[in-house]
């Protein structure tokens, strides 16, 4: 099945995902969709007896919860996203509907209503597109569900105790997780099985079909209602996009009066890069299917890409081009000082990354890299991509004796060992310092929208940051919430050196630095407390230090956490697993882990928001007195 050119026509759109589910975030990142996830603080609670089906209640609250998304981020981030999608999913047996269970015994009783019986699971969808005219956010909703019916075997108490102790039920709709432990409990799936994790893939596509290709009135190919089109009848319906990156692979020939596409080599490229080979099929429609080990490929070719960046951006060709605009790779040779050939190359080889576009008129800036990669953007990680080079780089080649030691490599890249690390090399002259700081600056900076926002934080008006370094992160919390007011406390060598990255044109006035040093010194009184990138970094011994410190805050106050939150197999995300093979003294932790860890210091109600993106958010309260 061609998915890739409809969700390929959100490509250049900002799309959010409303929720804060994993498994919504995994199915639509596997189908190749882009988005941020800005999970939904709509709460669940309509009537549900005012609607008159189960149905209808999925689906308006899947609308609520991205119309409650797109609503804050219009007026609230000022950032008015193209498409919002929410969802919720149900369960239904006679007549009752389920959500997800409150308690164990809450589980017990969802389970063994369900244990020998068929249930429906119903998933709503809500579309947004959303659109600003004169400051006015204008909204325009598609919504749809889809119904898969799931039988359950004779659960046994043992075996039903068993699941609830697992801990899987407590999040999922009707106590259960198919994809996972709960899978063991179905005898049967009638429908969409995606559907029943968290999102209907199949119907979401047809439904953008239905949205970005009305069937055109004259074609050869008939678009099946309710299908989704294949290639070749995207492209009839479509505005001429061709989906491929690779345009001179796959020759295109229209047909005389069907407009139709066609690829002559028999081979082509798709967006990710894999090569479809086109088989025809009996019925003469025809099937893609992916035969390399493109995978494989990309996994050996890592390491060239990640150094064809790390030198284009030492090189400053990302500035050089953005305020230049399309140049020679002869003339961004002069200008780099560097030869001509070698330049060739490297512009060339970003273009194949598309970090670059290439033209007639030379190359230019791609989209990505004029956001993300000019030294002076809004966004830029240009800092945080030379701390790579510099800093990581290193570290990696020593992975085969990392491994074999058990150690990080530290001492062998920079001679110096992990506990030193902070106070020594990171701050041990001017440059380096300043090369640090701003490394950290750009990676808060890019985050600090998904931190600052994956809980209602509203009630907090006096927060502490520790360890906030610049500050990025202080300034969103107080663009967000403007009744707050943020202390960053660090390091003394920090604090001196943070008046250059102030955000110029922002009220920065509720953000105020101390200094001093976390685990040695008293920490400003606050009712919210945030560790953002702090606790990996750090031995047990460091961390109960801290946490021992943070246990004795007033009860009813809180600690955010901002972390990359591991699976439970603790093999995902990659960028986490991979980010540990360097660690000694630190380590990373799954969402039970941390929840146990800040349990063990008293914090109680322990939520974890995964976004999806680089940071995961834990919010817990200290526990009140029981005297
Ligand atoms: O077999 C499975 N069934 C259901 C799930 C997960 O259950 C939840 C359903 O809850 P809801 O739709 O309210 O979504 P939330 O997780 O609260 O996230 P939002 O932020 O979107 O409200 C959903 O996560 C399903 O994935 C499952 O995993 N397996």
């Amino acid at each position: 099945m061609a998915l890739n050119p409809v969700i390929g026509k959100l490509v250049s759109k900002r799309v959010v995902l409303a929720s804060a589910s994993p498994r919504r975030q995994e199915i639509l990142a596997n189908a190749g969709l882009r988005f941020e996830v800005v999970p939904s603080w709509f709460k669940e609670t309509l009537e549900k007896s005012s609607f008159a089906a189960p149905y209808e209640y999925a689906v308006e609250t899947a609308k609520q919860k991205a119309l409650e998304v797109a609503n804050r981020m219009h007026l609230k981030h000022l950032r008015t996203p193209d498409v919002v999608i929410g969802a919720d999913t149900i369960v239904t047996i006679e007549e009752q509907i389920l959500e997800k269970p409150v308690d164990k015994q809450d589980a017990y009783k969802m389970l063994s209503r369900l244990s020998g019986k068929e249930h429906s699971v119903f998933t709503g969808v809500a579309i947004v597109h959303c659109s600003s005219k004169d400051n006015r956010l204008e909204t325009e909703v598609t919504d749809f569900y889809e119904e898969t019916k799931v039988k359950f075997a004779e659960l046994s108490e043992e075996l039903l105790w068993d699941y609830i102790h697992s801990g899987e039920p407590m999040d999922k709709a009707g106590g259960y997780g198919i994809q996972a432990l709960g899978g063991m409990l179905v005898e049967y799936v009638h429908g969409d099985f995606l559907n029943v994790v968290g999102f209907p893939l199949n119907r979401f596509c047809k439904k953008l079909a239905e949205l970005y290709y009305p069937p055109p009135k004259h074609t050869i190919h008939h678009i099946k209602h309710d299908s989704i089109p294949s290639v070749e009848t995207f492209e009839i319906s479509s505005d001429g996009e061709c989906n491929s990156s690779d345009n001179t692979s796959c020759k295109s020939a229209k047909k005389q009066n069907s407009s139709e596409i066609i690829c002559t080599s028999g081979k082509c490229r798709n967006g990710n890069g894999n090569y479809n080979v086109s088989m025809d099929s009996q019925n003469g429609v025809k099937e893609n299917t992916t035969q390399f080990p493109t995978k494989l490929l990309q996994l050996l070719d890592g390491f060239k890409a990640s150094k064809a960046l790390f030198v284009s951006s030492k090189l400053k060709i990302f500035d050089l081009l953005k305020e230049k605009g399309a140049m020679s790779s002869v003339d961004v040779a002069n200008q780099v000082k560097a030869s001509v050939c070698g330049t060739e190359r490297l512009l060339d080889a970003c273009t194949a990354l598309g970090l670059l576009e290439k033209n007639h008129q030379g190359y230019s800036n791609a989209e990505l890299a004029n956001l993300y990669l000019v030294s002076d953007s809004e966004s830029s990680l240009y800092n945080f991509v030379l701390y790579c080079n510099d800093r990581l780089w290193p570290l990696y080649t020593h992975l085969e004796l990392a491994v074999k030691e058990g150690t990080s490599q530290n001492h062998c890249t920079l001679g110096k060992k992990e506990e030193d690390l902070f106070q020594d090399f990171c701050y041990q002259s001017t440059e380096m310092k300043q090369r640090f700081m701003s490394a950290m600056h750009s990676i808060a900076k890019v985050t600090a929208r998904d931190v600052a926002s994956a809980f209602d934080l509203s009630q907090f008006r006096v927060v502490c940051d520790l360890g906030g370094c610049t500050g990025a992160l202080a300034y969103e919390l107080v663009e967000i919430y403007p009744e707050m007011k943020v202390t960053v406390f660090d390091l003394p060598d920090v604090v001196t050196n943070v008046s250059s990255f102030q955000p110029s044109g922002q009220n920065t006035t509720q953000v105020f630095f101390s200094s001093g040093d976390f685990f040695k010194d008293n920490l400003p009184e606050a009712d919210l407390y945030i560790l953002s990138r702090v606790l990996h970094d750090w031995s047990e011994e460091k961390i109960h230090t801290l946490l021992s410190k943070l246990s004795v805050c007033k009860p009813g106050s809180a600690l955010l956490v901002a972390e990359t939150v591991l699976d439970e197999k603790r093999t995902c995300p990659a960028r986490a697993v991979l980010q540990s093979l360097t660690m000694t003294e630190g380590k990373q932790r799954s969402g039970l882990e941390y929840q146990q860890l800040l349990e063990k210091y008293g914090f109680t109600n322990v939520q974890i928001k995964i976004t999806g993106n680089l940071l995961d958010v834990i919010l817990c309260i200290k526990k009140m007195s029981t005297h």
